[in-house]
């Protein structure tokens, strides 16, 4: 058996043409331009490829976008004032603080991202956006796992009553997909890395989503057959040479459909984040009118 392959391509396109034609309908009813910054502090090579894509996609898109770049040693008094001048411009409708933040404002990081105005919260990891996330009142959702949703929902994959594991509790991708699971009515799991019999829980999946940050983590012993792999992972193992979670190769023979990286949820990710910025930028013109 060979899985279904979910190429993340197809989905990214059909969500841009739709955040395109929303673009497209704000700048004719109220000649607005959404706009979208996203703050860099210092060099990160993994944040180049992310940072050229979304650029490129907001450029299809005919999405404002401004990158701004800032020090290495950048202090975290200067973030704020860089995120105040951001919440007040009427030009920026959405804000991204790249992550991670350098070693030395590590510990700030929850402080910096709480300064973002709520509205403009395009990453949705603002206390605000988590809570309303939690409590069944979904806002600016984070990309990843809203892309992962999105996928799920144009392929045609049902995610009600279905049992769904989660390998990962990260703020950005696990936590926020578990609530995202459980609001379609799945049966949902969260395990990390202090959890027992891991293989055991895995293979009761029939969607599973891989969000550890380790090559080759999933095995296809931990598959059970048909399953839905999604493979969030991004682990760059030679300068040239990314994979995901997932043995792919020896998954995808066990799996009923699975997401490739490069190539997979990767692109959603990038799709969602201009899907946020229209969606911020209606709402922050909402509460002018
Ligand atoms: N505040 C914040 N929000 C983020 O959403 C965020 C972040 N910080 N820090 C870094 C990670 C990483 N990330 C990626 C998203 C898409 C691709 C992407 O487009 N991947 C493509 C291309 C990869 C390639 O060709 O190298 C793919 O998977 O096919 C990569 C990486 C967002 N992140």
């Amino acid at each position: 058996m060979t899985a279904k392959l979910l190429e993340g391509k197809i989905f990214a396109a059909a969500i841009k043409a739709e955040a395109k034609k929303q673009v497209e309908s704000l700048q004719q009813e109220f000649k607005v331009t959404p706009g979208l910054a996203v703050i860099i502090v210092g060099e990160n090579p993994a944040s180049k490829v992310y940072v050229a894509n979304k650029h490129r996609s907001c450029e299809e898109l005919g999405i404002y976008s401004e990158v701004i770049e800032m020090p290495i040693d950048s202090t975290k008094a200067m973030l704020l004032a860089q995120i105040d001048e951001l919440n007040h411009n009427c030009k920026i409708h959405g804000i991204l603080v790249q992550l991670p933040l350098p070693p030395h404002i590590h510990t700030d990081e929850a402080e910096i991202l709480d300064f973002i105005d709520p509205d403009k919260d395009v990453d949705g990891f603002h206390p605000i956006n988590v809570g309303k996330l939690a409590t069944g009142q979904e806002h600016l959702v984070p990309c990843t796992p809203m892309g992962c949703i999105k996928m799920l929902e144009l392929a045609g994959i049902e995610i009600a009553g279905k049992n769904a594991v989660i390998i990962g509790r990260s703020n950005i991708v696990g936590k926020p997909m578990f609530h995202l699971l459980l609001a379609r009515d799945a049966t949902v799991t969260v395990c990390h890395s202090r959890t027992k019999n891991l293989a055991a829980i895995t293979k009761q999946a029939d969607i599973l989503v891989a969000a550890v940050g380790r090559p080759h983590f999933v095995t296809a012993d931990m598959v059970k057959p048909g399953a839905v792999v999604i493979d969030v992972g991004i682990n760059r193992i030679a300068p040239k040479k990314l994979v995901g979670d997932v043995d792919f190769e020896a998954v995808k023979s066990v799996a009923g459909a699975i997401t490739p990286v490069p190539g997979g949820v990767g692109l959603l990710t990038i799709a969602i984040l201009m899907h946020n910025t229209v969606k911020a930028a209606r709402l922050q013109l909402s509460k002018t009118i």
